[in-house]
């Protein structure tokens, strides 16, 4: 029996509610202990949190009976007042209840997997869910949390066991006089998902840009304005400008959520050839980040051309207020700035190809790991003797790569890992 873990679900800090949350087999013994008994599931109810006979607190408490809870096990929550005072009593007072502990970074999730009400694709999600900061990384994360690779693998899984158990049944038939041909059926189910799931990696690879962020390197000679556009598209005095070239040296970074898509804009020095050691190093780390930004933002000062070398993706000229020109900004009088936005925006949404979701690195080695074994076995059912054993033992390793994707297997190692980045109480 798996012991009962108990922690706080809210932030720490002063607040209106708290939430603190017990799961396992004593959870109505730890509601028990504060004097609160006769919890109906699913229901709120109102209650005095008695401890030492003195009223602890009163609060909402809700009880969740095991396998229709968060956790899988019977969870009771006391949503009380969100004082520093208060919850550290109610914590203190469940440490002394026998067979209680505190729960550990993540445990309530980990036995959410362990439970099976969550797999781990959904896992993920949940704290992507959490950490989303924009628009875009939320609606990815609730894509996935709710379910949707889940649903996926569990659709190829069935086609890969299906594809399976086809061969298997030929090889039993193997010593009949007419073997049933199924490799046509067999071929076609393995065509489709490795097409299907090439889909998937290309389209996932656009959603991991999503989760983790994109970078705009914002990029020009000396002077051109890069500072100040900084500062105009960030709305506050993130980098120093002057009217001396050479003023940036050091790499200056923004996160912003623009527009639902989180971007760091990334300052850096004017671009020229210097015998300023200071300063070649800034241009040197200039062109080191330009290199690996998802978008290379050019400014160039009114008199200026593009030069191709730059390897640009968006190019504006600054001082539209000193030289008027189509499509150039103003970092002073904000002029095209709106554009230039809606310009980046449109630019980095067409890096998120697809309705892609949000499969992670891991996930995508398990994926290509499938496919790596379905065109294998597709290699085999085009030869022109099929080594059915072969097949089998392909489309099995598939199956297993699928299982991996959604936690069903070999997570032992990954859990840890996992967990660690989650907070106490989730
Ligand atoms: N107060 C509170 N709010 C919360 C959570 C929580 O644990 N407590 N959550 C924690 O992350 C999230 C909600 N996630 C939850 C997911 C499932 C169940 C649950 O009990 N599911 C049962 C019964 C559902 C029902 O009553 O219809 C089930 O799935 O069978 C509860 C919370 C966000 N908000
Ligand atoms: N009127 C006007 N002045 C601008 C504009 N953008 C930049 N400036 C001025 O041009 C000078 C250089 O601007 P910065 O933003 O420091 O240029 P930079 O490209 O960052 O320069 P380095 O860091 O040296 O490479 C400053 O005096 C700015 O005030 C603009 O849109 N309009
Ligand atoms: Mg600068």
């Amino acid at each position: 029996m798996s012991d009962t873990i108990f922690a706080l679900a809210t932030a720490r800090g002063r607040a209106g509610v708290a939430v603190v949350r017990v799961s396992g087999p004593l959870a109505l013994e730890a509601a028990a202990a504060l004097g609160i008994t006769g919890l109906r599931p699913r229901c709120a109810s109102l209650r005095k949190l008695m401890a030492k006979g003195e009223v602890l607190d009163t609060g909402l408490v809700l009880y969740f009976e095991a396998g229709a809870s968060f956790t899988g096990e019977p969870v009771v929550e006391f949503q009380i007042h969100g004082g520093e005072a208060v919850v550290s009593a109610l914590l203190k007072f469940l440490e002394s209840v026998p067979g209680l502990r505190l729960a550990q970074a993540g445990e309530f999730t980990r036995r959410a997997l362990e439970n099976g009400v969550l797999d781990l694709t959904q896992v993920e999600a949940l704290a992507d869910l959490i950490d989303a900061e924009t628009e875009a990384q939320r609606r990815q994360a609730q894509r996935v949390l709710s379910g949707a690779i889940g649903v996926k693998a569990a659709r190829w899984r069935a086609d890969l066991i299906r594809a399976a158990a086809l061969i298997e049944a030929t090889i039993d038939f193997a010593d009949e006089e007419v073997p049933v041909d199924v490799t046509s059926d067999v071929r076609e189910i393995v065509l489709r998902l490795c097409e299907e799931f090439r889909e998937e990696i290309d389209n996932s690879r656009g959603a991991e840009r999503v989760r983790a962020g994109f970078e705009v390197a914002i990029i020009g000679a000396p002077n051109a304005g890069k500072s100040s556009l900084l500062n105009a598209l960030v709305g506050r005095e993130a980098a120093i400008t002057s009217p001396v070239a050479g003023t940036t040296r050091d790499i200056i970074e923004v996160r912003m959520d623009l527009g639902g898509l989180p971007v760091t804009f990334v300052d850096t020095a004017g671009l020229r050839q210097t015998d300023d050691e200071v300063e070649r190093i800034g241009v040197a780390r200039a062109r080191e980040r330009a290199e690996l930004a998802d978008v290379r933002l050019l400014v160039l000062a009114p008199d200026e051309t593009p030069d191709v070398q730059m390897n640009a993706d968006i190019v504006v000229w600054s001082r539209a207020d000193l030289s008027p020109r189509p499509g150039a900004v103003s970092s002073k009088t904000g002029e095209g700035l709106a554009l230039l936005v809606e310009t980046i925006r449109h630019r980095l949404e067409g890096q998120v190809s697809g309705s892609g979701v949000l499969i992670r690195e891991r996930h995508r080695s398990a994926l290509a790991l499938a496919r790596v074994s379905m065109e294998s076995a597709l290699e085999l059912l085009y030869a022109d003797y099929v080594p059915l054993e072969l097949v089998a033992a392909e489309l099995r390793s598939s199956t297993q790569a699928v299982d991996l994707l959604v936690g069903k297997i070999g997570v032992e190692t990954l859990l840890d890992e996992i967990f660690s980045s989650f907070c106490i109480g989730k």
